[in-house]
């Protein structure tokens, strides 16, 4: 339920998902995000999170029920349409952070807005995009001049975390979608990973949607929506 007053951003309905268009993964009655809010998402292995997650980006459709991000319900439109969609309002930090090796620090983050002129324009309302991207790393605890000059293959997994969340936020897309991103890290690290991105979405007026089985980073969000385990029968 979102808290009264606030302004809905997602919002879905009885969503149902298969993998293999027979069996659920995924079955969800009821899951609103308003404007600005921040969701912290747990379950068991198995329970749809990265699923979730997925159709909230419009990456699949659901079986059953839909998906309305801004006012547009995802399953209505095409592949192509769902991908440019995605590159205008969601920033997605994935759980292998899915950079590109061959390219610089500054130049991962701006993949972030590379398909998009809404978050081009957005990146560039102080400045340049690269400004931008700049800010973001410094802000995320990147700014030494040789750890920018390092290919992102170099980079210890926490900095390749950081730079990961740079390109989800750069152009301050509506919804920021995080897959476990610090699994890899230790508990210290974590915390300040997620107060350092739940200040940037904060700045940016992102909501954000955090799936973590570590429960000791609730306490950083407004609310907390668990997953219940997949069904033994359907698990067989
Ligand atoms: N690409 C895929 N093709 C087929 N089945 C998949 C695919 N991705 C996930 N699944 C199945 O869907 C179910 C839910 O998986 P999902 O990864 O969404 O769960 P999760 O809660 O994120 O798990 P974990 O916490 O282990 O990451 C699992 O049974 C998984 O095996």
């Amino acid at each position: 339920m979102i808290p009264w007053g606030l302004t809905p951003l997602l919002s879905c309905r009885d969503l149902r998902f298969a993998w293999d268009g027979r069996r659920d993964v995924l079955v969800l009655p009821h899951f609103d995000v308003a404007r600005g809010e921040r969701v912290f998402v747990c379950g068991p292995s198995g329970s749809g999170k990265s699923t979730l997650l997925g159709l909230l980006a419009g990456v699949g459709v659901p079986r059953e029920g839909r998906v309305v991000l801004l006012d547009t319900v995802l399953s209505g439109l095409s592949s192509a349409q769902r991908d440019r969609f995605r590159a205008d309002h969601v920033g997605y930090v994935f759980q292998q952070f899915n950079l590109l090796p061959y390219l610089g620090l500054v130049d991962n983050v701006l993949l972030g807005c590379a398909f998009s002129a809404r978050r081009t324009a957005c990146a560039a309302l102080h400045g340049t995009p690269r400004a931008e991207a700049e800010r973001l790393l410094a802000a995320l605890g990147l700014d030494a001049a040789p750890l920018r000059r390092r290919s992102v293959a170099a980079l210890s997994v926490g900095q390749q975390q950081r730079v990961a969340a740079a390109r989800a936020l750069i152009g301050s897309p509506e919804l920021v979608l995080a897959d476990e991103p610090t699994s890899a890290l230790d508990a210290e690290a974590r915390d300040a990973f997620v107060a350092l991105l739940l200040a940037e979405c904060r700045r940016n007026g992102s909501a954000v949607v955090f799936v973590s089985h570590d429960l000791a980073l609730a306490r950083h969000f407004d609310r907390i929506v668990r997953l219940p385990a997949p069904a033994r029968a359907e698990a067989a």
